[in-house]
């Protein structure tokens, strides 16, 4: 059994088919690059995966089980525009995702715990080259800086499926450099499962352990809408990287929480 199972699914809008007969299985840990013409799909597929939306038809299986309908702690998501809270300061931007799954108990934490997740928080931000600007707020911050800050809030929850939807579409080509090695050292060192769109091929071909291609098979000149995209490749990619995190060497596991 897959960690991830997508059987046979469409996305349908009214007459518009954005998806069709979609499958694929993928196992944790790995890393899928997605890529594909614009509006062919790829976001659509990306939500289907968080639980935002489910597909007109069938069946999306996480750990073997039908995914559930609302997003939750299990999978995390990076949009290509910062989602910070602008009234937050970066290192409340951070904690909060460790306080809010526990607010309906307790309210915000508080004592012990409260620092716990404050340390957590902290180290995160200096993972990220943020620990310089805890007390900041985002508006106060580059681009790449909030970018950053959106990465750490994905992260400090350990969401054990990452999707990033085009994360570094918006930053300048020094700091994506930055960015990727970033993100394959959280990966390696959480051992996550990601599904990341980018329209950047040589940024998919360099990050994924696996190049997924979305297009048309069908196409109707007339009816533009009539038919929807699939997987057409499906390329395995850096496998040493993807064997090494799947099988880590003693020396080579890190544990995210120190
Ligand atoms: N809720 C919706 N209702 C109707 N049409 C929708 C809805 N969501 C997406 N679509 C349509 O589905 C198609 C695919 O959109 P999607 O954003 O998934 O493509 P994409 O491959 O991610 O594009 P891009 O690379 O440009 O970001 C588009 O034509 C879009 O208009």
């Amino acid at each position: 059994m897959s960690f991830i199972e997508i059987n046979n699914i469409w996305q349908e809008y009214g007459a518009h088919v954005v998806l069709e007969r979609l499958n694929l299985r993928v196992n944790a840990g790995e890393f899928c690059s997605m890529v594909g013409a614009s509006g062919c799909g790829k976001s659509t597929f990306l939500r289907l995966l968080l639980g935002q939306e489910a597909p007109s038809r069938g069946t999306i299986l996480l750990d073997g089980k039908p995914l559930q309908a609302e997003p939750d702690r299990s999978r995390g998501v990076v949009f290509q525009r910062y989602s910070v809270f602008p009234h937050l300061s970066v290192l409340d931007n951070v904690t909060i995702g460790l306080e809010l799954p526990n607010a309906r108990l307790l309210g915000r934490l508080f004592g012990a715990s409260k620092r716990e997740a404050r340390d957590r928080a902290v180290w995160m931000l200096q993972k990220v080259g943020l620990g310089q600007a805890l007390e900041k707020y985002p508006a106060q911050l580059s681009g790449g800086m909030q970018q950053r800050l959106a990465i750490a809030q994905a992260f400090i929850m350990q969401p054990r499926v990452l999707l990033l939807d085009e994360p570094f579409g918006a930053l300048d080509p020094g700091i994506r450099k930055d960015m990727h090695a970033l993100l394959l050292q959280l990966w390696g060192e959480t051992r996550m499962t990601v599904f990341m769109v980018t329209h950047d091929l040589s940024e998919g071909f360099n990050l994924g352990t696996r190049l997924l291609v979305f297009d048309k098979v069908r196409i109707d000149p007339h009816e533009p809408n009539a038919y929807g995209a699939r997987i057409t490749y499906d390329i395995p990619l850096n496998e040493a990287r993807l064997a090494e995190m799947t099988n880590p060497q003693p020396d080579n596991v890190y544990a995210l929480r120190s």
